[in-house]
């Protein structure tokens, strides 16, 4: 395999950003390997947000660097952008548009070929048919979260950053999304950035995990690993472990 197949999809390194007084992210570094699925953890405020907006380049880092699919986030943006998409429950889609138009507009602006196809099969995937043809703002929070995943996967992105992309869905249809973010990986190899609350859904869904902590990665690894050092059973106890700084961890940290 030649060395740019391997090289990873995403580096973050050694990034920093400031509000005002608040550090909201302080010397993270992670890297994503093509086609796996990293996990953002961590609790309320603890800086995934702000670590997405700053790989997404909607946010300049105060210090550090971000690479995407090779691009220097702060010098080649737009070359690594354009291979890119996000959801964010921060982020609404175009309130008066419905939401097929949303997809056309955004399809558009990504140059996709082949749009009302693409447009039909995400509709059917992401089961939108009842409200395709309704305005964006007169959703439900699940239908306007699926809405916004059709939105994210429109240009087939090889980067997918996903901000709690199922916190709003019903079991059943958050099941059947992961189903559908498992095949969308398997089948195009994208790299995907998760940041969840749902630690049974990353540990279905990602083969490594960062935990962030005001701002600051305490811990990382493939949550089996995690689960295992923290000598605990499932995802959720090694997260509260961390949160309330009660776990011992062997061999962790970082
Ligand atoms: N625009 C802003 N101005 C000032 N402070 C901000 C701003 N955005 C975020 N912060 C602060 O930065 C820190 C990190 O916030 P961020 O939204 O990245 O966390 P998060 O991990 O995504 O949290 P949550 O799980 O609650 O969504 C918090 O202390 C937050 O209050």
């Amino acid at each position: 395999m030649r060395d740019w197949v391997r090289r990873p999809a995403i580096i973050a390194e050694g990034l920093v950003k400031r509000y005002g007084t608040v550090t909201a992210v302080d010397q993270v570094s992670f890297e994503a390997a093509p086609g796996t699925v990293l996990g953002l953890l961590g609790g309320n405020g603890a800086g995934k947000t702000t670590t997405i907006a700053m790989l997404l380049g909607l946010l300049i880092p105060d210090s550090g660097r971000i690479t995407v699919l090779g691009h220097d986030m702060a010098t080649d943006r737009f070359a690594a952008l354009a291979r890119m998409n996000f959801s964010s429950p921060y982020v609404s889609l175009p309130h008066r548009l419905s939401v097929r138009e949303n997809l056309t507009v955004y399809g558009h602006l990504y140059g996709v070929r082949g749009l009302s196809r693409r447009i039909a099969r995400l509709a059917e995937e992401l089961e939108l048919g009842p409200f395709l043809d309704r305005p964006a703002g007169q959703l439900s929070a699940g239908q306007k979260t699926r809405a916004a995943l059709a939105k994210a996967l429109i240009n087939t992105p090889e980067v997918l950053l996903l901000d709690e992309p199922t916190a709003s869905l019903d079991p059943d249809t958050a099941d059947r999304v992961r189903g559908w973010l498992e095949r969308y990986r398997d089948e195009t190899g994208a790299t995907v950035v998760l940041a969840s609350h749902n630690m049974a859904e990353v540990e279905r869904l990602c083969s490594d995990v960062v935990m962030l902590k005001h701002g600051r990665v305490v811990d990382r690894g493939a949550p089996a690993a995690l689960i295992g050092r923290y000598g605990r059973q499932d995802l959720e106890q090694v997260f509260l472990d961390i949160a309330r700084g009660t776990g011992v961890a062997a061999g962790g940290g970082s």
